[in-house]
């Protein structure tokens, strides 16, 4: 694929296993001689192939990885696992190892070649259609001043220690997150914070680790696309709150998922809500909200409290800090220390999301990952708290994803902004006007007498929202985030949103 390819981590010095010991350990009836043959690595991908590999070749929704085999081998792979189906297609002079599911089993194998079950750092997870990679920032911060080497595996970036990488998947696929988490021993991290899609649970991506602590922010439309039902949904979630996948849980119980979650987790876990009046363990109440920072106090029904300003906009954010700090009571940490910590200002930085990339003077302009109804939501709500003006909002929804959500995401836009500029977000294979219509059809329902452009491509967009604003306006640009490409026909070209912003400003004389 042209344009930006993030790059995997795996650890520098990987120990070679022999793989007689894996069929040993799994207890695998293999046909083929494994005898000298010894990994370093294992990959599903056969782009990543490293000298020494195991590749494991999986039946796929377009293709068999078994396709890709020949291939695998060439760049260095020593063996093969796949499916009866991958064994018959793969023509290689490897070993093959046959298993029935090997998705279902990548998890534990990957786990077993890079021992990643040995020592593990303390694992957090955090899961919902919202607010995982915000809460997943804030808690690595915390960590972090706490005097954490962390790690952090999100949609928008991974870390280890101090090596910053951009990501691929939100949660990588089983062999990845394994080899993340090996590179992650090597470089003497402790905790890890990772985001965890319900992509990842149901497809086996988070096979072979077991959270110390997770969290649940919320449920939304999202996805129904690849689950049908918010029902559907709202099962893969609650398979994280069971004891296979981790001890503890905090759980937002605003909305009518999070109590869901709560009643059905088999593991125990605490409740927050910033809804007063609702029943919690934690109760988030925000006393003051500027447009650079956001202050409230953290309850619990015990009497215990934090006080607490992060230097981010909304409500929204506010319970994704709540989270973060209450994923740390709840392993252990003593309210003191986490108090101390947060008084010495939240040290995260929040890439993408409500991100403020204008200067002091014109309309205050904002880039955010929002790609869904209940995100535009909260973001638009809680910038008309800190905005004098008017609010413009610019945005598209995104092609081969869910498209049920389109004419809501054009609904709530045009019921909550006074103008809305309806534009291009990663079409992918679909047609960008057949798309920008349906968006539009759900905010000309709403907008009555508001303005509602329509301008393609984001560069035109962005500068005509730009044109609608002044000072003491503000301009929200949804989607994109922290973003470095666009998928254009499969194709990622560079482009980051808010460069573009910036120099939308500039020509308009703000910057
Ligand atoms: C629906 C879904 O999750 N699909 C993922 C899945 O695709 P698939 O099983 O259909 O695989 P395939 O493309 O048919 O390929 C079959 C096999 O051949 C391999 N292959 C393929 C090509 C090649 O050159 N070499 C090679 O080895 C592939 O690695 C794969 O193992 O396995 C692929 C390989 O790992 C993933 O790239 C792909 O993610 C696609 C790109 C995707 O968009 N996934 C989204 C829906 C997703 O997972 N999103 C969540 C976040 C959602 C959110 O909260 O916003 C995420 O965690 O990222
Ligand atoms: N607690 C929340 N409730 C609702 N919306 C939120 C919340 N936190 C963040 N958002 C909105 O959702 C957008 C995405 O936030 P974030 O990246 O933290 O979520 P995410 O769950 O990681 O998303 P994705 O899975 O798509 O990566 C933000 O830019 C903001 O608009």
């Amino acid at each position: 694929m042209a344009g930006v390819t993030p790059r995997i981590l795996r650890p520098e010095h990987p120990a070679p296993r022999p793989l007689a010991g894996l069929a040993e350990a799994f207890a695998l009836d293999v046909e083929a001689d494994l005898d000298g043959v010894e990994v370093t690595g294992i990959t599903n991908d056969s782009s990543d192939v490293q000298p020494g590999d195991l590749f494991a070749a999986l039946p796929g929704a377009r293709r068999h990885g078994a396709a890709f085999a020949a291939d695998a081998v060439e760049r260095g792979a020593v063996a093969v696992v796949t499916d009866p189906a991958g064994a018959a297609e793969a023509a290689v002079d490897v070993p093959v190892i046959v298993v029935d599911e090997p998705r279902a089993a990548l998890g534990e194998i990957a786990a077993w070649v890079y021992r990643t079950g040995e020592q593990p750092p303390k694992l957090y997870g955090i899961t919902g259609t919202n607010g995982k990679t915000s809460t997943s920032f804030m808690l690595e911060g915390l960590l972090a001043d706490l005097g954490f080497v962390t790690g952090l595996s999100t949609t928008a970036e991974r870390h280890v220690g101090d090596l910053v990488v951009t990501s691929k998947l939100t949660t990588p696929e089983a062999s990845e997150l394994h080899a993340l988490l090996a590179r992650m021993r090597e470089a003497g991290v402790r905790a890890a914070v990772l985001e965890v899609s319900a992509q990842a649970i149901e497809r086996h991506r988070i096979d072979g680790v077991v959270f110390d602590v997770v969290a649940f922010t919320n449920l939304s439309h999202d996805h129904l696309d690849d689950y049908g039902s918010m029902e559907a949904y709202f099962d893969v979630k609650a398979e994280l709150f069971t004891p296979d996948r981790a001890q503890r849980g905090v759980v937002c119980v605003d909305g009518e998922w999070g109590a869901r979650i709560a009643e059905r987790s088999r593991i125990p876990v605490t409740t927050v809500t910033s809804e007063p009046g609702r029943e919690a363990d934690w109760h988030v109440d925000i006393w003051e909200e500027t447009p650079a920072s956001t202050s409230f106090t953290l309850t619990g029904i015990d009497g215990r409290a934090i006080e607490v300003q992060i230097p981010f906009i909304g409500r929204h954010m506010a319970v994704d800090a709540a989270i973060a700090i209450l994923m740390l009571v709840e392993d252990g940490f003593e309210i003191d220390a986490i108090t101390e910590s947060i008084d010495r200002g939240m040290r995260a930085t929040l890439p993408g999301r409500i991100e403020r990339v204008s200067g002091d003077e014109g309309p205050a302009v904002f880039v955010d990952y929002g790609h869904s109804p209940d995100a535009f939501a909260q973001t638009l709500e809680a910038l008309r708290r800190v905005t004098e003006g008017r609010l413009v909002m610019v945005f598209g929804a995104d092609g081969d994803r869910d498209a049920t959500k389109r004419e809501d995401m054009g609904r709530i836009a045009a019921e909550l902004a006074d103008a809305v500029v309806v534009t291009d977000f990663n079409p992918r294979s679909e047609d960008a006007a057949a798309i920008r219509a349906q968006v539009l059809a759900g905010a000309r329902a709403a907008a009555g007498e508001k303005p509602v452009l329509e301008a393609s491509p984001e560069e035109a967009a962005i500068r005509e929202a730009i044109a609608l604003a002044g000072e003491g306006d503000t301009v929200l640009w949804a989607g994109p985030g922290d973003a470095d490409y666009r998928d254009v026909a499969g194709v990622r070209e560079p482009f980051v949103a808010r460069d573009e912003a910036r120099l939308a400003l500039h020509e308009a004389g703000w910057l």
